[in-house]
């Protein structure tokens, strides 16, 4: 087992190509763990390893790998910068302790970095940043820090300046030490730091008093030195910055070129002298299985073991479970107990992963990222822990999907590995549901957009084999109740000779279009109903109002309370139960009617002031609500809620619109009334 305070858990962050992919391969490159640097553009990534992110240079999963450098061990938890995929970056973000964030230094701050950055502030992770593609054509290192400033509150603190720009990019100077960085040898692996020139050391100087006076600010022990016009010790100083990173007063930002092999190392240097330890994060925020009551998970192998589970590989064989590991010590074949089905679970296999190898271990402790085989039923989210204390880390919420495809085997032999592979791409991501179309039967997948679909589908057939002939997206359209009402339902029929009987009352109302989809409970004041039947009428409630309304579409938004179950001894049953209240939702659907509702997405585009006309006369005419527009340097930020229905294809629409020039990120934010004629 590693020492903790040598572990990083970390996730690089950032806009779709910004370079996330090829700053991580340099990571596994310089640590040793890819014996060849692969290059995102001849398909070779050691990261994106299912064949469809190579050919789209899209990361889809959020691979795990674990990387030695120096005395440190990071995990690094690798996250899609889709916004399409924002379950797979929010359930990575619940398990690091610290992001890098990068930016390229040609588009800035792009909508799906703020997007992933506010995501992040969210979870509390510390960041540091990285302003990556420092070589291209229109790179600007002052032109990025400063939108960062300006949309995140003036947080940068840039420890690094680089060393010319676009193709004359050489190195950086390190603001700190006082040192040009300058790299040498095969893939620029050999970092020679010299002595600055006096042009440079002017420069350097200016940032130096920028760090200090920006420091000052949020740390008292700097304002303390500052003021008396003392020297600061350079370890004062990284203490210093250190500790307001991790308060996430300040953002430390450094500089690059993935590609051209330049600052990487640099950069996974400050990885460890900036992002916390499991050990620098005290304490994580857990419940109580059986209060509820918060209580405090606290990194120490003395502990009782607590996990949570936040990826899944599946597989016909043996699904392979990611977990981070936060207290207590895990042994293969330890029996601890799922938090959520209160089933008890043994880990088969224990390994550690170096993207895609994995290597077999027989224990792991706090702050370890493990991948484990062997767990029944256990999904994304979960919590597993031991018996002698259970709690539960919050649940990862995951939307609902909005746009749903049909998806048939090509050849009917196929049907039964088209379940097996739905099943697993279900499995794998909660944002994808399997369902049957109501009119046709056919099967349908649902997710949370277009793209989410094209590529979880291009698996089945590269991945697995599988040929599949796909229908149009679909929206995901919903129903839900016009009113309140009460229902009574009488059940009563005879079973061949035997006759069956239950009587049920429900009150059902329409919920508020919020957080809570559905409010399913029991306000049965008779102590001796069983809890058999009980139950079996919620079960049936939550099953009947997932299946459909009046209009085919699943119901949402509906409250469900039982005020009475009267049954007999002789001729009430668990199905007589269920049967009576499937018949109370058929009833009140009749009675007060059903309302469709409609996917909305919240849409933000970031662009050139000189295109907003062109952009909003394409949008208005989708019924588009613009909520705001502001300016952000040259660049105006649009706000704006559409309905989903109107924005298939708006991914290939925008470049058109804005010359290349605009970026967005677009995700559902509820339902609203739509007319059905
Ligand atoms: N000129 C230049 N190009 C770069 C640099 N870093 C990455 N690129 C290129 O930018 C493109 C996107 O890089 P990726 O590393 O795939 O970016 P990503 O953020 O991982 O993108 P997704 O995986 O699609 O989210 C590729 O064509 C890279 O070769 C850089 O420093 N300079």
């Amino acid at each position: 087992m590693d020492s903790i305070q040598h572990i990083r858990n970390i996730s690089i962050i950032a806009h779709i190509d910004a370079g996330k992919t090829s700053t991580t391969e340099g990571f596994l490159y310089y640590s040793g763990l890819s014996h060849r640097y692969g290059s995102i553009d001849d398909g070779t990534t050691v990261m994106d390893f299912l064949p469809e992110e190579r050919e789209r240079g899209i990361t889809i999963a959020a691979s795990a790998a674990t990387i030695p450098w120096k005395d440190a061990l990071i995990h690094l938890i690798d996250t899609p910068g889709h916004i399409d995929f924002t379950a797979e970056v929010e359930r990575s973000l619940r398990v690091i302790d610290g992001a890098v964030v990068i930016f390229s230094a040609v588009e800035g701050v792009e909508a799906q970095s703020e997007k992933v950055w506010r995501q992040a502030d969210a979870y509390g992770v510390p960041k540091i940043a990285f302003i990556n593609k420092m070589d291209r054509v229109g790179a600007s290192f002052e032109r990025t820090v400063e939108q960062i400033n300006s949309v995140f509150n003036r947080c940068a603190l840039p420890l690094q300046l680089p060393l010319g720009v676009e193709n004359s990019f050489t190195g950086m100077l390190d603001v700190l030490t006082r040192e040009q960085i300058r790299f040498r040898g095969e893939r620029n692996a050999e970092i020679i730091r010299e002595p600055l020139s006096p042009d440079q050391d002017e420069l350097c100087q200016r940032a130096y008093n920028a760090v200090v006076e920006r420091l000052a600010d949020v740390s008292e022990v700097i304002a303390e030195l500052f003021l008396a016009e003392e020297d600061i010790p350079l370890a004062v100083l990284r203490q210093e910055i250190r500790l307001q990173t991790w308060a996430r007063k300040i953002v430390p930002v450094f500089v690059g070129s993935a590609k051209r092999n330049l600052g990487i190392q640099p950069l996974i240097d400050a990885v460890v002298d900036y992002l916390p330890s499991p050990l620098d994060v005290p304490t994580y925020q857990a419940f109580d299985l059986k209060s509820g009551d918060p209580v405090e998970v606290k990194t120490a192998a003395a502990a009782p073991f607590a996990g949570l589970i936040f990826k899944v590989n599946a597989s016909v064989t043996a699904d392979l479970f990611y977990m981070r590991i936060y207290a207590g010590i895990l042994k293969v074949n330890a029996t601890l107990v799922n938090t959520r089905t209160g089933e008890k679970v043994r880990p088969r296999q224990l390994f550690k992963i170096f993207a895609k190898n994995t290597e077999q271990i027989s224990e792991a402790g706090p702050g370890d990222i493990v991948g484990m085989t062997g767990l029944k039923d256990c999904s994304i989210g979960d919590t597993l822990c031991e018996n002698r204390r259970l709690v539960t880390f919050e649940k990862i919420s995951f939307p609902e999907p909005v746009i749903s495809m049909v998806v048939e085997p090509k050849f009917s032999k196929d049907k039964d590995k088209l379940d097996d592979v739905l099943d697993m791409l279900c499995r794998e991501d909660q944002t994808l549901r399997r369902a049957s179309a109501e009119d046709t039967g056919q099967r349908l997948l649902s997710g949370m957009g277009e793209l989410h679909l094209e590529v979880s589908l291009k698996r089945v057939s590269t991945d697995f084999n599988v040929d599949i002939r796909c229908g149009e997206p679909r929206v995901a359209y919903r129903e839900t109740l016009k009113a309140a009402v009460v229902e009574k339902v009488v059940f009563e029929k005879v079973l061949g000779d035997t006759p069956i009987y239950a009587e049920i009352t429900i009150a059902f109302k329409p919920l508020p279009r919020g957080e809570t989809m559905f409010d399913i409970k029991s306000a049965l004041r008779d102590g001796n109903i069983p809890r058999a039947y009980i139950h079996s009428a919620e079960r049936a409630l939550n099953d009947g109002l997932r299946t459909g309304g009046l209009h085919g579409y699943p119901l949402i938004y509906v409250a469900a309370t039982i005020t009475e179950i009267k049954f007999s001894q002789e001729s009430t049953t668990e199905g007589a139960v269920a049967g009576a209240a499937l018949q109370a939702i058929d009833q009140a659907l009749a009675k007060v009617g059903t309302t469709v509702l409609e996917p909305i997405m919240h849409l933000e585009i970031l662009t050139p002031d000189d295109t907003v006309g062109e952009i909003s006369m394409f949008l208005q005419p989708r019924r588009a609500v613009i909520r705001d527009i502001y300016s952000i340097d040259q660049m105006k930020k649009i706000i704006c809620e559409v309905p989903l229905a109107e924005m298939f294809g708006f991914g290939k629409a925008l470049p058109r619109l804005s010359g290349g020039r605009a970026s967005f990120s677009m995700e559902p934010s509820g339902y609203q009334e739509m007319q059905v004629k």
